[in-house]
């Protein structure tokens, strides 16, 4: 239930009126807590509704969305936000199963998604008392269902075109679920300013302790936080000592290997994430050139360029082809990132959204738009030097296929082993093949890909 007083003051009038008193009497007695939740339940569902309404005109990405909307509710407490947002991404990772349930019952269909969203969220007997007596019908009706009747790509709540393309994989009804998830929230804490024990330590000690702070199985550098923590609030994120990067990000960061002195690449550095951590791997040595076409998002990597402490980073806003700072670095770099533009399907757990604004036609964009940014990135890597090239997606098309088809038409550089390349750093993780694929059903993390490529030293060009 919500604590805050403040979303309850800002109830609509017809709710506040549904409860069993109203006017004199309620200003008599303080509300009970039946009549408190029923509250708070009636306006959720009509504050999810409302969200709902914007994001699924697909115009702008869900979290955007709601960022705006809760900047234009100032008022609202932070559970109050918590359980919006929860209610408002369950629906959109559900959101075709629950649209086939919302077409029965009586009045907009809205009001149903929003009621199955936060039937997630809210015990039961709680929610139920914001409901009228058709809605708890048929609340309980679509409980009574059984799911294995759907059609798979409903009861995956996938589109059509995705749910082919993902039922092909390995292991797809798992991966399918685990995407289905909410995620954890994974820390790096950055080793040039403290150490992860300690960081550990200080986290479990205190007001941090109820988001069940753990080591990371894989990453040296990663903590898990269950729940949704206000972490960019506490004082070691403000003082650079940790930021929020997802653990199998932080592991094919690591893949790039880089050693002091030397001159890197990130070529798509987009709002820093892998550059903050290729920065500490080089110590704040040597130079690491933050590459991307936008420079919105380089404007945002900034601050956590300042805040890690890092002096080696060189951000540069190039242009999409010919860029001169690009051509004057043919050749010369030891190790270039290519952390391509992606369909981000990897990313499902925390942006559900994707699945319904990516289509067949924008994944084809986004593959022709890999190849030619590997292609233009794969010039700058120095004769012996290496290539990483990674997205966030699971799709074979924009991973192994790019990597493929990238070497086919490049001779002079040749595949490594990536489970070579990490076995020292990351202890526990198997990796099995050239590759590196990362899962979050079988890693907990979201969905990685990398390959490492190394050019062809001097004169062994083919
Ligand atoms: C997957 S995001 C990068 C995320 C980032 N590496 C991080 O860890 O936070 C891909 C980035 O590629 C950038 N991009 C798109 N086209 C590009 C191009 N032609 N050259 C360089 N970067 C490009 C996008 O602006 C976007 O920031």
């Amino acid at each position: 239930m919500s604590n805050s007083n403040k979303t309850r003051r800002g109830a609509p009038a017809k709710t506040r009126a549904a409860g069993t008193r109203t006017g004199a009497a309620a200003r008599a007695r303080p509300a009970t807590s039946q009549e408190r939740f029923h509250a708070v339940a009636a306006t959720r569902i009509q504050q999810v509704q409302e969200v709902l309404g914007e994001m699924l005109q697909w115009q702008y990405p869900a979290d955007a969305v709601l960022s705006r909307w809760l900047r234009a509710h100032p008022k609202l407490g932070a559970r109050d936000r918590v359980e919006l947002a929860d209610g408002v991404f369950d629906v959109l990772r559900h959101l075709r199963r629950y649209r086939q349930f919302a077409e029965s019952g009586t009045g907009p269909a809205s009001r149903r998604l929003a009621i199955l969203g936060l039937s997630t969220i809210f015990e039961p007997a709680k929610l139920q008392l914001a409901l009228n007596a058709d809605e708890q019908a048929w609340l309980e009706h679509v409980r009574g269902l059984d799911e294995r009747g759907l059609a798979p790509a409903v009861r995956w709540s996938l589109p059509d075109w995705l749910a082919e393309r993902l039922g092909q994989l390995e292991g797809s009804e798992a991966l399918i679920q685990a995407l289905n998830q909410p995620a954890p929230l994974d820390l790096r804490v950055n080793s040039l300013k403290a150490e992860r024990d300690a960081m550990l330590q200080a986290l479990a000690e205190g007001p941090a302790a109820r988001f069940a702070p753990q080591a990371t199985p894989y990453s040296p550098w990663g903590i898990r936080l269950q729940g949704r923590p206000p972490v960019n609030r506490w004082p070691m994120f403000e003082r650079g000592e940790i930021e929020v990067q997802d653990e199998g990000s932080q592991i094919l960061t690591a893949l790039v290997a880089p050693k002091r002195g030397e001159m890197i690449i990130d070529y798509c550095a987009g709002a820093g994430g892998k550059t903050l951590l290729l920065g500490a791997m080089m110590r704040s040595t040597g130079r690491l050139y933050a590459f991307d076409v936008s420079n919105a998002r380089l404007a945002r990597a900034k601050p956590r360029f300042a805040r890690s402490g890092l002096s080696n980073i060189v951000p540069v806003v190039i242009d999409a082809d010919n860029d001169q700072r690009v051509k004057r670095l043919r050749g010369k770099a030891h190790r270039v990132l290519v952390d391509a533009p992606c369909s981000g399907l990897g990313t499902l757990r925390r942006n559900p959204d994707l699945k319904w604004r990516q289509h067949p036609g924008s994944l084809d964009e986004l593959r022709a738009l890999q190849a030619r940014i590997l292609r233009q990135a794969s010039e700058c890597v120095m004769p012996g030097g290496r290539l990483v090239y990674a997205t966030c997606s699971v799709l074979p098309e924009e991973n192994q296929r790019q990597v493929e088809a990238f070497l086919a038409a490049n001779p002079d550089f040749e595949l490594l082993d990536a489970g070579e390349i990490i076995k020292d750093r990351c202890k526990n993780l198997t990796v099995e093949g050239p590759y590196l694929s990362m899962r979050p059903d079988l890693h907990g993390t979201d969905g990685f890909f990398a390959a490492a490529m190394q050019r062809a030293p001097a004169g062994r060009g083919a």
